[in-house]
């Protein structure tokens, strides 16, 4: 970029994500936007400490292969932007790491969504279990106990950022059990007539999109073989999977989302995940009407969302002026907010405060 684009006062956006993400995202467009707002965009060099790059207002992400990686030069990344984050507590990072770490790991996913209160509202996540074992008579036990139900889908622990974590089995029957390929997530199999409800979510904002999604499967088709399938030729946009025709003596009856919930859930996961930047994507299960959370993916594909740019800048602006407010508020009621513990205790204070106003 010009030297001269550059506001004199502005301030920087450190961001990082593949060179994928972002032609898919425009992100040229971003620079512009920023630039109207006084900030200015930089791409942060991985390979190079932050310090010789900054100083940074806000570090924007989607570092999730990098996590997902997990080799030496990953995790010294990965260490780099943490200290980095350590010794400038002021800096927004947007999202947290270990907020991103939480999502990565379906199983750590799912058990936040279980233990929120959007349970009251029939809001759930289907029953699940962890399946770490190859031993077929273990695993038939523990689905039992767990109460995971055939047919059920098992997928990989990781939920982003690898070749593999979009590798997905339906499994019909004992039998099929032996298909698991641990480490995966087993969870119960929810009829929605093929119908997959995207919501993305920037800040406080967020925008639904329908997608194509797998047909209704039941317990009596119990001496199928396992299905596999890779969700992504599933559920995008363009795509026209056999598995998401539904069989003809069902009526395509539409499900309907409910607008109150989808708030709910935006309002509830947002505090709860620690994260500005994600997708939820729901499932709303025949006959019950019950919404389903299936799946959360840290900074999603946003595709179909309205203005994402004006939208991103908007939570950039409003996440720096809500930090600005808890390290002041904080600071003068003698916390010390660089330290990870006062950090926990501010941000569950700050949040009860938030709930009442
Ligand atoms: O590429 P897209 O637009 O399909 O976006 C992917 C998301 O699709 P969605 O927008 O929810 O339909 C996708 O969501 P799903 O897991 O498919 O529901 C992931 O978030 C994916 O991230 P990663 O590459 O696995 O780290 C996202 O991929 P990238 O953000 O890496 O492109
Ligand atoms: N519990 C479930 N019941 C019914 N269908 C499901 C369930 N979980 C996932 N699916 C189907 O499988 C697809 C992929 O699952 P998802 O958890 O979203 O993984 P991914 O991270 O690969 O998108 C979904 O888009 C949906 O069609
Ligand atoms: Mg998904
Ligand atoms: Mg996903």
């Amino acid at each position: 970029m010009d030297e001269n684009d550059k506001a004199p006062s502005s301030m920087v956006i450190g961001y990082w994500m593949s060179d994928r993400k972002s032609q898919k995202l425009n992100w040229i467009e971003f620079g512009k936007v920023c630039r109207q707002h006084g900030y200015e965009l930089v791409k942060l060099d991985l390979e190079r400490p932050l310090e010789d790059q900054g100083p940074f207002a806000v570090i924007l992400h989607k570092l999730t292969e990098i996590i997902a990686r997990n080799d030496e030069k990953a995790i010294q990344i990965i260490d780099r932007i943490e200290q980095y984050i350590k010794n400038h507590p002021k800096v927004l990072i947007i999202d947290p790491l270990d907020s991103v770490r939480t999502l990565l790991d379906r199983y750590k996913t799912y058990n936040v969504v279980l233990n929120t209160t959007l349970n009251n509202i029939d809001v759930f996540t289907p029953t699940f279990v962890e399946i770490l074992s190859t031993n077929v008579k273990e695993n038939i036990k523990k689905l039992k106990n767990a109460g995971v139900t055939f047919p059920f889908i098992c997928k990989p622990f990781v939920a982003q950022g690898t070749t593999y974590c979009h590798q997905m089995s339906v499994i019909f029957n004992e039998r099929g059990v032996a298909d698991c390929k641990p480490p995966c997530v087993a969870q119960s199999f929810i009829n929605h007539n093929a119908i997959l409800y995207k919501l993305y979510v920037v800040g406080d904002h967020y925008q639904m999109v329908e997608r194509p999604s797998l047909k209704n499967f039941y317990a009596s088709n119990d001496d199928r073989d396992t299905i596999t399938f890779d969700s992504h030729s599933v559920s995008k946009s363009d795509s026209s999977s056999e598995l998401s025709v539904l069989d003809p003596s069902e009526s395509a009856k539409g499900s309907s989302i409910d607008p109150i919930k989808l708030h709910s859930i935006v309002k509830t996961l947002g505090s709860y995940l620690n994260m500005s930047l994600y997708g939820v994507d729901i499932v709303v299960e025949n006959d019950t009407n019950r919404h389903a959370i299936i799946d959360i993916n840290a900074y999603p594909g946003y595709d179909g969302f309205p203005d994402f740019f004006g939208k991103l800048i908007d939570c950039v602006i409003s996440r720096r002026a809500q930090s600005v407010c808890s390290k002041a508020y904080f600071e003068d009621s003698g916390f010390d907010t660089s330290d990870s513990s006062d950090e926990k205790k501010s941000r569950a204070k700050l949040n009860s405060i938030n709930q009442y106003n």
